[in-house]
């Protein structure tokens, strides 16, 4: 593509070269520059890019965004200044990528929890009514049928542009993406045209980042003003009442919870071991749902997502069949097959409303006793660690407290922060820092029908020790450590 057709109509000073030439890609990583390139510099938390144009211009850039003054001596190189390299990132992408938002539906996702399971049930959903639908999130990028590997929930700008490209080429309709309050903040999400935000709800986390509640919804807040067809609400939960008055725009709010004021919403809910049952209630009529993700909070993420594909014109049978099409979710309340007499539960549940919904819904089929393998993630939300130890302790017959990504963090310095909280409330404990210990003490001494919770990794197969990803997969793990036990 032209330089002049990706950089027109945007704010910019050519401080040299020319505009006529062409680029073969766009790159903000120097270390993926190749021939042609466009380099955007962006100046990150760790370092700034700015400093590694020089290795750009020697991998083969040809034109390099900036928002300083750096000089560039280099010949044929077009050097370009905006106001903001961030902006220009989003900006310059979805030019490039010929603005894919525009010829995909795409349904924003926010809020604390839920999130990863709501695009799911979505996908479920549109895929019982043939609709072709991709995720950007958690799991990664699922694209034509195919999941690719991302970075973060949401990842920048060029890789979302990059996306949702690839899902236009594959003639994909819909597109759920996981919207996190980093990437309303950090302006991941610009130039994204949503037809649909939905609001699941917001509790404790991530305030290492935001610092308080406040500044953590306004986050949150920004998604409802860039989306141009509905926005869905989490009625039941007081952000969610709070944006119903605060969101100020004259598209379409849908309301759902348990609640039957609510636009949507179920009731005569009944959880079993199996999965939930309920009455999906909608101005057209009710329906009958057996779903087979386990737990109360599960009925919220249903509803969110029933409520958007309702909004979207999809029958009630549909959606029905959709939900109960979905019979899990990788490392979300997955129970590990195991043939003894005591269960293993794996869950993603890394926020103190994670682990109260999770172990509430343990409470209520649990016969044994109730054991917690759990830590938190170092380098994030200190101010959670003792809310979650005093959760799990409240609900625990014994928390077994251990690592859990410590970062650059002691990992005994964050397992000392969740101690505060369990011994608040004079829960049992043991602390192991070894994650495989603990887990391999939690099977060691299973009693026949004892829940064993490993919480807060789910899908992750792997830990993070400072700035190494090592693998660790916990499934894999309870194999091999029943397996040491058994000889
Ligand atoms: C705090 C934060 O969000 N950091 C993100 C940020 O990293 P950073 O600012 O440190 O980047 P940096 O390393 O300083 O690099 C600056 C620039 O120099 C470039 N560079 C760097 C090195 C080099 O050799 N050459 C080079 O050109 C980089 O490509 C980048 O453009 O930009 C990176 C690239 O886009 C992100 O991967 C990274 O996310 C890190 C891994 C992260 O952990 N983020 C978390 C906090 C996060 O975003 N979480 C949310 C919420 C999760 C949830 O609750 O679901 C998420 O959306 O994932
Ligand atoms: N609606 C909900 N309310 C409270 N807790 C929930 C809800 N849905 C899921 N959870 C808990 O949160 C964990 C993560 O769920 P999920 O992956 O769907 O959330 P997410 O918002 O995508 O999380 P992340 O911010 O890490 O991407 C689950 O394993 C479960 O313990
Ligand atoms: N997306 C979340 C996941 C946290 C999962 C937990 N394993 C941790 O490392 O804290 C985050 O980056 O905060
Ligand atoms: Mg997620």
């Amino acid at each position: 593509m032209k330089l002049i057709d990706i950089i027109k109509n945007s704010k910019y000073e050519v401080l040299k070269g020319n505009l006529g030439m062409d680029i073969s890609g766009i790159e903000h990583d120097s270390r993926k520059v190749t021939k042609g390139n466009m380099f955007i510099a962006i100046n990150g938390f760790t370092v700034d890019g700015h400093n590694y144009i020089g290795e750009a211009i020697e991998k083969g850039a040809n034109c390099i965004v900036v928002e300083k003054d750096v000089p560039i001596v280099e010949c044929n190189i077009t050097v370009i200044k905006v106001p903001s390299t961030t902006d220009a990132l989003a900006q310059y992408a979805a030019k490039y990528y010929e603005e894919p938002s525009k010829k995909i539906k795409i349904i924003g996702v926010t809020g604390t929890n839920g999130k990863t399971t709501t695009t799911y049930l979505l996908n479920s959903i549109f895929s019982v009514n043939n609709n072709k639908a991709g995720i950007i999130g958690t799991l990664g990028a699922l694209i034509d049928g195919k999941l690719i590997k991302i970075a973060n929930t949401t990842p920048d700008a060029l890789t979302i542009q990059e996306h949702l490209k690839a899902m236009v080429d594959s003639k994909t309709e819909y597109c759920m993406m996981e919207v996190s309050s980093h990437s309303l903040d950090l302006n991941r999400v610009e130039c994204i045209d949503f037809q649909v935000g939905i609001f699941t709800n917001l509790t404790e986390d991530h305030l290492d980042y935001h610092q308080n509640m406040e500044n953590y919804y306004h986050s949150k807040l920004k998604l409802f003003y860039k989306t141009n067809r509905f926005n869905i609400i989490n009625g039941d939960d007081k952000y969610g009442r709070r944006l119903l008055d605060d969101i100020k725009n004259s598209i379409p709010i849908i309301t759902y919870g348990l609640d039957e004021k609510w636009d949507i919403y179920a009731n005569e809910i009944r959880c079993h071991g199996k999965g939930v049952d309920f009455i999906l209630n909608t101005p057209k009529g009710s329906i009958p749902v057996n779903m087979k993700l386990l737990g109360k909070f599960n009925v919220y993420n249903a509803l969110a997502a029933a409520s958007c594909a309702f909004q979207y014109g999809l029958d009630l049978s549909t959606i029905k069949k959709g939900i109960e099409a979905l019979y899990g979710i990788k490392g979300r309340f997955e129970a590990v097959p195991i043939d003894k007499d005591f269960n293993v539960i794996i869950d993603f549940a890394h926020t103190p409303d994670g682990l109260e919904k999770v172990l509430t819904t343990i409470d209520q089929f649990a016969e044994g006793k109730k054991v917690v393998v759990f830590g938190a993630g170092g380098n994030r939300d200190r101010s959670k660690r003792p809310i979650m130890g005093e959760t799990v302790a409240k609900h625990a017959d014994l928390c077994i407290v251990t690592s859990d990504n410590p970062r650059f963090e002691d990992p005994d310095k964050i397992i000392e922060d969740i101690l505060i909280g369990v011994k608040r409330v004079n829960g049992n404990y043991v602390a192991i820092t070894d994650r495989r210990e603990a887990i391999e003490y939690a099977l060691r001494n299973a009693q026949p029908k004892d829940i064993i919770l490993l919480a807060g990794k789910g899908h992750e197969t792997y830990t993070i020790i400072k700035d190494k990803v090592i693998p660790f997969d916990e499934k894999e793990i309870v194999y091999d450590i029943l397996n040491t036990l058994e000889k």
